[in-house]
């Protein structure tokens, strides 16, 4: 077994940085362990416009430390009201991809989509320009169980979507159940998913051992271990729809620890650690290079990075908080120890 771990230097395909003093806080972590990421759009208000996303792009590249380089890739917001002339906007100012947000379905998804139906000219139109479709694959019906809500996403919105829009790149994001691992397993090639880290080192139990542990409280939900085994077996199959999206997200550690938890896991600061136990528990650590660095950029249709990254076997304890802002940040596995540790 090597204790030296060498990786085309990955990005993350699904990220959230925020805004002001906590995107200052946050991306140094990301901007460490990745080349580029997929930034999401759910700021308040929400990345809408292309102007708002260049102008958002801009706050986060003066945000960048001297010394580390970093490209954000941006994604906007879709509304009920996204023109497909906005759609031309966002190719020109290289917007890569809108995200669907159910309206109320997550963090800050207020303004989100009430039908999808309502957005078919604008996906024509992002499938004409060649933007990509990033979906929180959650339906937000009250009367569907909550973890039930992802594999009722997959009857009731991905399938009409992909018959409507062929050709759309769709991302199933941040999937967390063996139905949408098994949906994008057999899907053509124009659909794809990302898998955080937490989805597979954690069911969710994790979230009630020995009382209520709100730094494991995302959307969406943690599943039954019947679900984390499907995810480790798409991630570490070499399937090169499955790749690297931390959903890192986070939350002030006072909103966490609150009567009223928000949904979110931070984990940029040991997010390829994180991942590294999760594929080496199954015997797959070969199989991380292509998921963390090639499978993204192929779909996205970019290059791959050049360069390397590397995790030695060695363990060290996680902080409990780092600042945030004015405020604290409890990374998921504050205080504990992991066994690779991001050298280089
Ligand atoms: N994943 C989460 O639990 N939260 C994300 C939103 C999201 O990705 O759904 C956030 O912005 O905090
Ligand atoms: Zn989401
Ligand atoms: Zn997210």
């Amino acid at each position: 077994m090597s204790d030296i771990l060498t990786l085309t230097r990955p990005d993350d395909w699904h990220l959230h940085l925020r805004d002001e003093a906590a995107l200052k806080s946050v991306l140094p972590y990301t901007a460490r362990q990745f080349a580029r990421a997929i930034v999401m759009p759910n700021l308040r208000p929400p990345v809408t416009t292309a102007a708002q996303a260049v102008a958002y792009r801009e706050r986060i590249l003066a945000a960048l430390p001297e010394g580390l380089s970093f490209q954000p890739l941006m994604t906007m917001y879709l509304t009920d009201n996204t023109s497909p002339d906005e759609i031309k906007r966002a190719r020109d100012a290289g917007v890569v991809a809108l995200k669907l947000y159910p309206a109320g379905a997550t963090t800050n998804s207020d303004a989100g989509v009430t039908d999808l139906r309502k957005t078919y000219k604008t996906l024509e139109a992002m499938q004409r320009e060649g933007l990509l479709f990033l979906v929180h694959g959650e339906v937000t019906d009250p009367e569907i169980d909550i973890f039930d809500r992802e594999a009722v996403f997959v009857d009731r919105v991905m399938t009409p979507l992909r018959a409507a829009m062929p050709e759309l790149k769709v991302v199933f994001e941040h999937i967390t159940t063996k139905e949408a691992a098994q949906y994008v397993t057999e899907a053509d090639r124009f659909t794809a998913a990302t898998i955080t880290p937490q989805h597979l080192l954690y069911n969710r139990n994790a979230i009630f051992t020995g009382g209520l542990r709100p730094h494991y409280y995302c959307l969406p939900v943690l599943k039954r271990e019947e679900h984390r085994l499907a995810l480790l077996k798409a991630a570490g199959s070499g399937s090169p729809k499955f790749f690297l999206g931390t959903d890192s997200a986070p939350h002030a550690a006072q909103l966490k620890e609150n009567s009223v938890c928000g949904a979110g896991c931070f984990t940029a600061i040991s997010a390829l650690e994180l991942y590294a136990e999760a594929f080496e528990a199954i015997g797959a650590l070969d199989k991380l290079d292509a998921f963390a660095g090639h499978h993204g950029p192929d779909f996205y249709g970019l290059p791959r990075n050049t360069g390397t990254v590397t995790l030695k076997r060695e363990p060290w304890t996680l902080p409990t908080a780092v600042p945030f802002g004015e405020a604290q940040l409890k990374p998921l596995r504050g205080g504990e120890t992991l066994n690779w540790k991001l050298i280089a």
